[in-house]
Parts: structure tokens; sequence; C-alpha cells
């Protein structure tokens, strides 16, 4: 028997999760449907957990590091990893138990736990059952890519690793990216040997290379490796447990030995689980979804959110396309996809903060731009607390004065990179920062002063 819905959300992501609510809210009956962790990877295995992990590191370092800021910390600070987890895994439950408390209240939803695959465009069958409905809201997320060399073998993944009680001896990371570089500082912070395998010439080489170079200084001064320009290309167990690791590579070993092996090399869309040739739905050559400005696919009534659609890789981009369809639904609104200005951090510290384009992006467009930098010594603030690694970047369109992009990577970036932003959002011109007046001593007070002397 075909069992007959309002909606069918699938995946309980960061889009899909809210959506159900709302859905439900308005009077909807949903069917939402969940494989593994109820509030999907950002709750679970991504941004919560590592930034749980990152104030614990932190916290190692500043026991560590007190010496410079005239503080003598007695020796003997050392990590419980399983201390560290066990406070991670009480903060996912709690999050994890509000959002069944507020499924269990809701009685337009019903919610299964399961794979759902679809049967046609209006139904899918989850555990045996058929359920249709005429809207249905993809929110299905990716999972890490594993290369084919690395089938079969136990390395960990952002999953895995999250589960260790003790902390590996020697942890070998192949990928030198967002999720490398943030478990690689953490694990390094927390006493492992860590050695960052990537095959490209420098780290997150979708930034401009001054960050990669700024990174990989501050990274490799607390005693990280670097393997650049190093392929993995598979790996061995040795009778005694560890790994050799392959490189291809023109300098250093071809071969090295690590306890533990993290891979970090991508992430791919759970689209091909969906069985989604049964609908039409068109999704590109690596498996995510098409979609319009307003997140509809090619199939009226069936819409992509969150990673799965390729259009952010971010938790704040899967709940801004929840907002987008929310709005569009239910309150009469024109919210768009291409209103969206990219923004994310980097949560290695100091971390990374970014809006719009990057001089890369600038130059290879061709732009006409004007740029303001500075080193983060020149900030008084970041004297003051003995943290001046990194720089600030603004971009400004020479013509219009907007501001197209910004880098803040250095004490606090991950939250002064939204005072950019925001001015962005307002489309207002650059000189609304410059002539602005901000708190002393801070690091955002820098920016006016920045934007004084663009070249
Ligand atoms: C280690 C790590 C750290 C990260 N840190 C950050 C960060 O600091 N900041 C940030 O903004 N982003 C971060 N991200 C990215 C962020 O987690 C994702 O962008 C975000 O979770 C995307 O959510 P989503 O809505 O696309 O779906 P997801 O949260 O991925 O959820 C999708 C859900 O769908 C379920 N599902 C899949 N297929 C099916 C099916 N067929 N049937 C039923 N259910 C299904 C999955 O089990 C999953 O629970 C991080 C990611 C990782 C891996
Ligand atoms: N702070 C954040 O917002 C945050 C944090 C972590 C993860 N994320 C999300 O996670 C995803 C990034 O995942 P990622 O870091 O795994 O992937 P990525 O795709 O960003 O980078 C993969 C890296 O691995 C390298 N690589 C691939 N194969 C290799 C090999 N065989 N040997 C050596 N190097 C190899 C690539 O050159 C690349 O640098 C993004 O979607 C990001 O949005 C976000």
């Amino acid at each position: 028997m075909t069992m007959k819905f309002d909606a069918i959300v699938i995946g309980s992501g960061q889009a899909g999760t809210p959506l159900v609510f709302k859905l439900a809210g308005e009077g909807m009956k949903v069917a939402f449907i969940e494989k593994e962790h109820l509030g999907g990877t950002c709750l679970n295995v991504g941004c919560t957990p590592t930034k749980t992990y990152v104030a614990s590191a932190r916290r190692m370092y500043d026991a560590l590091n007190g010496e410079a800021l005239g503080v003598f910390i007695p020796k003997g600070a050392k990590v419980d990893l399983l201390k560290v987890k066990e406070r991670k895994d009480k903060l996912i439950q709690k999050s994890v138990d509000g959002i069944a408390k507020g499924l269990d209240s809701e009685k337009n939803i019903t919610f299964y736990k399961g794979e759902a695959k679809f049967v046609s465009s209006k139904t899918i069958t989850i555990n045996g059952k058929t359920l249709e409905a005429d809207k249905i809201f993809i929110n299905v997320g990716a999972r890490p890519l594993i290369p084919e060399p690395f089938q079969g073998l136990d390395y960990l993944t952002n999953q895995s690793i999250l589960e260790l009680d003790k902390l590996p001896e020697h942890l070998a990371i192949i990928g030198g990216s967002y999720i490398g570089l943030e478990f690689g500082q953490m694990f390094r912070r927390f006493g492992s040997q860590v050695t960052i395998v990537e095959k490209a010439d420098r780290i997150i080489s979708r930034e401009d290379e001054d960050v990669s170079a700024e990174i990989q200084k501050v990274m490799e001064k607390e005693g990280v490796e670097f393997r650049l320009e190093a392929e993995c290309i598979g790996a061995k167990k040795d009778k005694d447990g560890s790994f050799r690791v392959k490189v291809d590579c023109e300098k250093g070993e071809p071969e090295f030995h690590a306890s533990h092996l993290l891979l970090a090399v991508g992430r791919i869309p759970n689209t091909d689980l969906l069985n989604l040739e049964a609908t039409g739905v068109e999704v590109n050559k690596k498996g995510y979804i098409q979609v319009n400005d307003e997140l509809e696919t090619n199939i009226p009534g069936i819409y992509a959110l969150g990673d799965c659609n390729g259009k952010g890789a971010f938790t704040h981009t899967s709940y801004n396309d929840f907002e987008i369809v929310s709005t569009n639904l239910f309150e009469n609104g024109k919210r768009k996809l291409s209103d969206r200005i990219l923004t994310y951090a980097l949560f290695v510290d100091p971390p990374l903060g970014r809006a719009g384009i990057s001089l890369k992006d600038a130059k290879e467009k061709g732009l006409n731009v004007l740029v303001g930098y500075k080193k983060m010594e020149e900030v008084a603030r970041a004297r003051e607390k003995g943290e001046t690694d990194g720089f600030m970047r603004v971009i400004v369109d020479a013509e219009s004065n907007k501001i197209l992009g910004a880098t803040v990577l250095g004490v606090g970036g991950d939250e002064i990179i939204s005072g950019i932003l925001n001015v962005m959002y307002a489309d207002a011109p650059y000189t609304v920062i410059r002539d602005s007046v901000q708190v002393h001593p801070t690091v955002s007070e820098l920016i006016p002063t920045l934007l004084e002397d663009l070249e």
C-alpha cells in the first residue's frame, strides 16, 4: 500500500531538519527520512565535533605556550582523548535529543529511519514501504571519497577519527585541505606526530598562495610535517599494525611509517544511493543534483538542498538553501541562490575568514581592483595577545568602490570577516568601513586603516 504525504524530506542535514519543522508547522503532512545520524554531518561528524576538539587543542596549546606571556605552567599537561571525546559526545547528544523531542511532539511529521530510494518522481521506498508526495526535498549531503588504492584498508575518516579514545602515535593525513588541516593541527596539539601528504605544490590550493604559505608556516612551527607534491598512491599494513604509506614524489622518501592513516581527499555527494534514474532528475558528472536559482530540479516538485546540489559545501550554505525554499514556498518570497555571497572559515589557529573573491579569482577574471593589505604584526591588539601570525586583505572594485572579497587570516579572523561581509550584503562602498570608528583595541580597528591605503 502506498502512503500519501504532502511532502517527503530525505536526509536530516542542515536544510532538511529545519525544513521538516517548517512544512509541518504550515500544516503539511510530512515524511522525514534519515539513514544514519539525526542532525546530519555537521552535528554528528563535522562542524560540532571538530570545533569541540579544536577548543581542547587550543587549551593544550595555551598550557604549553605560556612562557612567552610570562606565565609559567608546570610541565605535565597532557590530553586525555577519551575525555575530549566524551565532552564532544555529550554536546552532540544534547542537540540530537532536542531534534528527537521536536519530532515526537510534532504530529504532522512521520519519521523513518532507513535509506530512501526513488521509485518514480513522486514515490520512494523506505524499509519496504512506499511513500508518495507531490513535493520531495533531497538533503542527502556527502561522504568521504575513498580512492581505489585505499579500499579494504582500515583507514580513518572524519567520522572514525572522532571515535578514537587513544592518541595516535603518528597520524598520516592524506589531503592538505580543510579537513586535513583542521585535524592535523588539533592532533599535533594533542601530542601526536602528524604528517600531511598533499599532491599539489601547496596546501589549500583554492586559496591565495600567501594564505597557503602562512598557514603552512604556522603549522610547521608547531611541528606538523608537510609532504607537498607527493601523491599518496596507497598504503600497506605491516605486521606490527602500522602503515607503510607510499607516495609518488620527486623529493623525499617514497615510503614512510605511520600508526594511523586519515583520508581527507575530498567528498562525494550521496546522490548515487537514491536511484535518481527513476525520476529523470539531472545530475552533473560528479553526481551533484542540478538545481535552478530557487533550488528546484528539472523535475517540478523535486528540490535539492545542501551539499548534494554542489552550490555550497558548508552548514551556513545548506541552511540558506532551507531559507530560500521556505521563504519562496510560504512567504511569497523571492529569495535566490544567486544573491548569496561566498563566505566560510577554516578553523585552524589562527583562523582564516573568507568572503567573496580571492586575489587569485580577481586576476583570473581580469578584474580592475584595488587592494588593501596589512600584516597582523601591525595590529596593536594582535601584538598584545602575542598572536601576530597572518594578514588581512580586502579587494575593492576600482570603478564601483564595492568590496569584492576579503581574507582575514589571524586572531579572530573567523568572526572579523562578518563585519566586511555585512557591508558586502548592504551593497555599500568600502568607504563606509573606511570612515567608521571601531573599538580600540581590537583587531577590527585596523580594517579602516587598511582601506585608507588601497593600491
Ligand atoms: C570534518 C568536517 C568538518 C566540517 N566543518 C565545517 C565547519 O566548520 N563549518 C561549516 O560550515 N561546514 C563544515 N563542514 C561541512 C558541513 O558539515 C556540511 O556542509 C553540512 O553538514 C551540509 O549539510 P547538508 O545539509 O548538505 O547534509 P548533511 O549534514 O550531510 O546530512 C545529510 C544526511 O542525509 C542522510 N542521507 C544520505 N542519503 C540518504 C538516503 N538515501 N536516505 C536517507 N537519508 C540519507 C545522511 O545520513 C545525512 O545524515 C564540515 C564537514 C566535515 C566533514
Ligand atoms: N571549516 C569548514 O568550513 C570546513 C572544515 C572541514 C571540512 N569542510 C568541508 O569539507 C570539504 C573538504 O573536504 P576535504 O578537505 O577532504 O577535501 P578537498 O576536496 O577540499 O581537498 C582534498 C585535497 O586532497 C588532495 N589529494 C587528493 N588525492 C590525494 C592523494 N592521493 N595524495 C595526496 N593528496 C591528495 C587534493 O589535492 C586536495 O588538496 C569541503 O566540502 C568543505 O566545505 C569545511
